[in-house]
């Protein structure tokens, strides 16, 4: 729980009123009675605020981002983008293992270096450095900031939570940058990490390691024994999925436990997570309020010891919305084989026609969706009104309850919007084995259980919206390889949704090492920043997970670090689709666009600020794909929201790329070789394209050079 009580989270901006559910509904009504076309009917089920009334909290609208032709329905253009190169100014220090390169650990030896051991050469040109990097307004009144909060819909995007990630990655008002400008604008390099991470020695080590294109040898080049497992706790999680290996090649770099070996390959070493490294030292798990995910209360009273508080989230009743073994689609079919009433139909009888099997939007989660907010809707009744009533099946005494299938709440991992997100762990049994689908350790095993509870006078419907719409789309998306196909590594696995008498739960895979939000605030307090191999090495995972959502129909909306989960070797997952969009369904071809500000605000990409525009949501989750990465490298925002109307640095950045066709900033970003910074540099100014047609795909950016030869801990199979 890194930063865990600093931490404010960016909160959605705002969030479309075109409902999943409503959408949904009118999936089920027959297309005659709504008078609309089969074809309509399937265009439904994507989110559109375009009945959205506009808050007086939310950010303006604006039409300043010139002439923007709307990109509705419009397929994505890839475009080659000229650029006038110069050369990056030469590298210099970064940490190292030890200066000789016989001496250089192998991966056999570890890596034992004192930090005083370790060489950190100061910057050759500080001032270059200062130059390079432009931080953002220091000014943080709330004035300034958008304060919408609708605190129904967990849409909250306070002043504070706005600046949050500023404020915790830049640690005195000294040490920032307002955009441009004077003397004292400059950030002090001894304040500043170095950026710059080539030493003079081997240099011929590190360019072996990091030349370009890099010297792995393709995935079929390695022989089968080479592909290792690595000593994390987690490694039985992950055996199947392949690796690069572990040659006993020289250790050149090391930083923060990332290393970079000879070969080109890399680890990661990211700290687990407080609450997990505490409770691996124990030799038996604690009950953090057992048979309560609520907070535990201060004091004690005679009646709070008899009574069960309403608000109370009471675990051991919890019983499972889903149908049992629902996680297989064949059986999700057959136990909804004889409830078809509310689906799509075509002729008053058929489904509609699956024209798009890799959707992950598909009959089966219709018919899941439309058991799940049956039921939801039902509970939540019962919840508002007061009636505390027991989950429907508790009586029963069929089902599994929460603790035989997900155990007990061990502590807390982090707060939602709806609630909290607990760890919950049970001892392993002898059904229990690899590949696991969550973390685990010798004995026990863990899932992150988030608890959704709707907001006194919250709207039931938007409620129950959120909480469909996040568990379906994750569920469908972490389960698409049960039908054969192939897992994708990089999204977080959605296991179960489940009822008490005051809440929902939903049950998903636990990350032990935290998000990126809390590593990079981490590695600011000790003003450091990630290794831009590693960086890379994030951005290829996200790319490709994002990829994999593009793939099957949803867009994610709401990329931002605090969204991205780990490992410890570095697997990154990401999580949280509550307010992901369905572009495309499996009965559509076609691509739907959508309107309305959507996500965090530093990462809304500019044309959803374009009052009225639609947009193809593929490209804003690239958008904010380039934002988290810069966000990595600079740790700290280019700029706050991308409006040349509300953010001096955006404008700036966008004047300076209008008349010159360059951004300093990206000109003089280093990386450990020339080629890398060229590759990537080339690479950013096709993501941050205001125009949304002129900017990449995420399917083209993994494409290109940068990525093509960035190497990532996990090999990707591209067919
Ligand atoms: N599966 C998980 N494993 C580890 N940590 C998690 C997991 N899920 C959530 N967390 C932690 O809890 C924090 C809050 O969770 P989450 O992102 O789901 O809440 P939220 O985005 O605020 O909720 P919402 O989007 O519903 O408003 C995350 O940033 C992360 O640090």
């Amino acid at each position: 729980m890194v930063a865990q009580e600093d931490k404010k989270h960016q909160r959605p901006v705002t969030r479309r009123v075109r409902s999943f559910s409503e959408s949904f509904k009118c999936l089920f009504k027959s297309p005659h009675s709504r008078g609309l076309s089969p074809i309509n009917v399937t265009r439904l089920p994507y989110r559109s605020s375009s009945t959205s009334p506009k808050r007086s909290s939310e950010p303006a609208r604006r039409s300043t981002i010139s002439a923007q032709s709307g990109p509705k329905n419009s397929p994505i253009r890839q475009r080659t983008y000229t650029l006038k190169c110069r050369s990056p100014g030469l590298p210099t220090a970064f940490k190292r293992t030890r200066s000789g390169a016989n001496k250089s650990p192998t991966r056999k030896q570890s890596v034992s270096n004192k930090e005083g051991e370790i060489l950190n050469a100061p910057p050759r040109n500080p001032g270059s450095i200062s130059n390079g990097l432009h931080g953002t307004q220091r000014t943080r009144s709330r004035s300034s900031s958008i304060s919408s909060c609708d605190s129904s819909n967990g849409t909250t995007s306070s002043s504070d939570s706005q600046w949050a990630m500023d404020s915790l990655l830049d640690n005195s008002d000294s040490d920032v940058t307002p955009y441009r400008g004077s003397k004292k604008d400059t950030i002090r390099s001894k304040d500043r990490p170095s950026s710059t991470f080539i030493d003079n020695c081997d240099r011929e080590a590190l360019r072996r390691a990091t030349s370009y294109p890099n010297p792995l040898p393709s995935k079929q080049l390695f022989p089968k024994g080479l592909y290792t497992r690595k000593s994390h706790p987690d490694e039985e999680s992950l055996e199947s999925l392949p690796r690069f290996v572990g040659a006993d090649v020289e250790c050149v770099i090391e930083q923060d436990g990332f290393k970079v070996y000879e070969d080109g390959s890399h680890e990661h070493n990211i700290k687990l997570s407080g609450l997990i490294a505490k409770l691996e030292k124990n030799d038996s798990l604690p009950l953090h309020r057992q048979g309560s995910l609520s907070r535990p209360k201060l004091g004690l009273t005679l009646s709070g010891l008899f009574k069960h508080h309403k608000d109370e989230c009471d675990i051991e009743n919890a019983l499972s919305l889903l149908p049992e073994e629902s996680h297989t689609k064949e059986s999700t079919e057959s136990k909804f084989a004889d409830n078809n009433d509310n689906l799509p139909m075509q002729n008053g009888e058929d489904y509609l026609k699956v024209v798009n099997p890799d959707a992950s939007l598909g009959n089966d989660e219709l018919k899941l969706i439309n058991s799940l907010s049956n039921k939801i809707h039902r509970s939540l009744e019962n919840y508002l009104q007061e009636k505390n009533l027991k989950p429907e099946k508790c009586t029963s005494g069929e089902a599994s309850t929460f603790q035989e299938k997900y155990g007990h709440p061990v502590g807390l991992v982090g707060a939602g919007a709806y609630g909290e997100v607990k760890l919950c762990a049970r001892s392993r049994t002898a059904k229990d084995f690899p590949p696991f689908e969550t973390y685990h350790d010798d004995k026990y095993i863990y899932y992150a259980v988030k608890e959704l509870k709707p907001k006194v006078g919250s709207d039931p419907e938007k409620f129950c919206t959120k909480i469909t719409s996040e568990f379906i789309i994750g569920h469908s998306l972490s389960h698409y390889h049960k039908n054969g196909k192939k897992p994708a590594p990089n999204i977080l696995n959605v296991f179960d949704i489940l009822e008490d008498s005051t809440s929902f739960i939903e049950v998903m895979e636990f990350c032990p090492a935290g998000d990126l939000y809390s590593m990079l605030v981490g590695k600011s307090k000790l003003k450091g920043r990630l290794h831009p191999l590693e960086a890379d090495c994030f951005m290829k995972q996200l790319l490709h997970g994002v990829k994999f959502m593009h793939d099957h129909g949803v867009a994610h909306c709401d990329l931002k670090p605090e969204n991205l989960l780990f490992y410890p070797h570095g697997l990154l997952k990401i999580c949280d689709f509550g307010t992901s969009s369905v572009f495309q369904t499996a009965w559509e071809r076609k691509v739907h666009t959508q309107r309305g500000i959507i996500g965090s605000e530093p990462y809304v990409a500019p044309e959803e600020f374009v009052d009225g525009e639609y947009y193809d949501p593929r490209l804003i989750d690239c958008w904010s794909c380039g934002v988290v990465y810069v966000t990595m490298i600079f740790g700290h925002y280019l700029w706050k929201v991308a409006s040349v109307e509300r953010d001096i640095s955006y404008d700036a950045f966008y004047k300076e790329m209008k008349r010159t066709k360059q951004f300093k900033t990206f000109e003089e970003l280093k990386h450990v070789n020339l080629d890398l910074a060229s590759a990537r540099k080339i690479a950013l100014y096709h993501i941050f394209q205001w125009e949304p047609k002129r900017r990449i795909s995420v399917d083209g950016l993994l494409a290109m050079p940068w990525m093509e030869h960035t190497n990532c801990c996990l090999i990707y199979d591209s067919t």
